[in-house]
């Protein structure tokens, strides 16, 4: 193979071409936006692609429940959609029953309510316990509400490429630890933490717990009530293809919802919002996390993908999540190795979620030169190139396409 040549060695291209033969969910590809400039797209754990339905559905809204319904829209829909579509997330990703997953605000705004509302009703425990490699915002968020409620935040330091382990969460859990806040999911390294384990932990501490599933709605399956979750967040513009700006959404466990008091008291979490009264009186359940007037619009497209991928199946599309990141490691065991480059995602399947995390010290060039292709990862300081895989979008030739970009990039690159 010339050092210039974009393409993988032969075996590579067979494999990924007898892998796309083989995929049972390969037809739903083509229900997705693929425009020819895009060689191969690698970064649905940051922005999903849109599906065709939706542009038609857009249209539609428009013209029907927005342009001929207008505000009558409101009560003869749109007040519900934040709990209807919750429900449906609820159901086709969390492992969550009806009543507990409501659609509001960003990820940002509802970890702040959450954790605030759970620290507040663990008064005389001082103690969160988080960890240094989550994702910016949520630490900012616990820092924030830390100096806000005079506690403390036990940081735990993990091993970037392992994550958090249940060991160093029991480590600093006490009698004093109000909440423990971690990602399911490593938005850079993927690994996949041992979410019932932390949380059984934490209950027997007497703390509850809330998890970020950013990374990990839609890609891999999560069983919130089967592990007996307290809190969750997540956003829906990843595997969930909301688009750009689209919803987050909070899950409440049911026995928890009406012990909880959430600091945004705003009307559409009032009992009565049209009474328009002079006391808040928080609406009874899942309605009361709301704080403003809804996205509707912006639930649009996260509805069409909830749909698809209840017509897909979790369990298929967490196996072919797999088989992606399972050839993505291969490719860079075999031919990027040599080239320097590190595989900084767990090995073990059981623990890595929908991307794969490859790190050489020329990767923000190197990602820069790819997207100037139209071979569109992305890159996570110091070092890493994140594989971004969402199963029903993505085909295992675009992903070999992309990794032979890489390599010709790597072996051509001077100095
Ligand atoms: C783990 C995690 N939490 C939170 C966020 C972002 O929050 P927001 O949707 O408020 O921007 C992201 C990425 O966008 C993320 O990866
Ligand atoms: N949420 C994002 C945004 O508003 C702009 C650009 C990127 C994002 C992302 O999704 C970042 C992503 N959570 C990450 O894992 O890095």
């Amino acid at each position: 193979m010339a050092e210039d040549d974009v393409r993988l060695p032969r075996a590579f291209v067979e494999r990924a071409a007898e892998l796309d033969d083989r995929d049972p969910l390969r037809a739903f590809r083509a229900e997705f936006v693929l425009p020819e400039g895009v060689l191969a797209y690698l970064d649905g754990n940051s922005l999903g692609r849109p599906l065709v339905v939706t542009r038609d559905r857009l249209a539609r809204f428009v013209d029907g429940e927005w342009g001929e319904r207008l505000i009558r829209a409101w009560d003869e829909t749109w007040l519900a959609r934040p709990t209807a579509v919750g429900d449906l997330i609820g159901r086709a990703v969390l492992g969550a029953a009806p009543g507990q997953t409501v659609v509001a605000d960003s990820t940002t705004v509802l970890l702040y309510k959450l954790v605030r509302a759970a620290v507040d009703a663990r008064p005389g425990r001082g103690e969160i316990i988080a960890d240094t490699e989550n994702f910016p915002t949520d630490r900012y968020v616990l820092t924030a509400v830390a100096a806000e409620t005079g506690r403390t935040v036990r940081w735990i330091e993990p091993d970037p490429a392992t994550g958090v382990r249940p060991a160093e969460v029991e480590a600093l859990l006490s009698d004093r630890t109000a909440l423990v806040v971690l990602s399911h999911v490593a938005y850079k390294s993927a690994y996949i933490a041992d979410l019932p384990g932390i949380t059984a932990a934490a209950h027997r501490a007497g703390a509850l717990v809330l998890w970020d599933l950013c990374h990990s709605a839609g890609v891999v399956e999560v069983g919130l009530d089967a592990a007996d979750v307290d809190l969750a967040v997540g956003c829906s513009y990843k595997f969930l293809n909301g688009g750009p700006g689209a919803p987050a959404w909070a899950y409440v466990a049911q026995r928890l919802q009406d012990r909880l008091v959430q600091p945004i008291a705003g009307w559409m979490g009032h009992a009565e919002p049209f009474a328009m009264g002079p006391e808040y009186r928080p609406a009874p359940g899942i309605r009361r996390f709301l704080s403003g007037t809804p996205p509707v619009l912006a639930m649009i497209p996260l509805e069409d993908m909830l749909t698809l991928i209840e017509r897909a199946g979790l369990p298929a599309i967490r196996a072919k999540s797999v088989s992606l990141t399972e050839y993505a490691v291969a490719v860079a065991d075999e031919v990027l190795a040599p080239l320097g480059v590190v595989v900084a995602s767990p090995r073990d399947p059981d623990h890595r979620a929908g991307h794969v995390l490859l790190e050489h010290d020329a990767m923000a060039t190197v990602v820069e030169e790819l997207w100037r292709r139209g071979v569109i990862p992305d890159f996570r300081r110091p070092r890493g190139l994140r594989i971004g895989l969402s199963p029903l979008s993505t085909s295992f030739a675009e992903l070999a396409t992309a990794l032979g970009h890489v390599r010709q990039l790597l072996a051509t690159r001077g100095g």
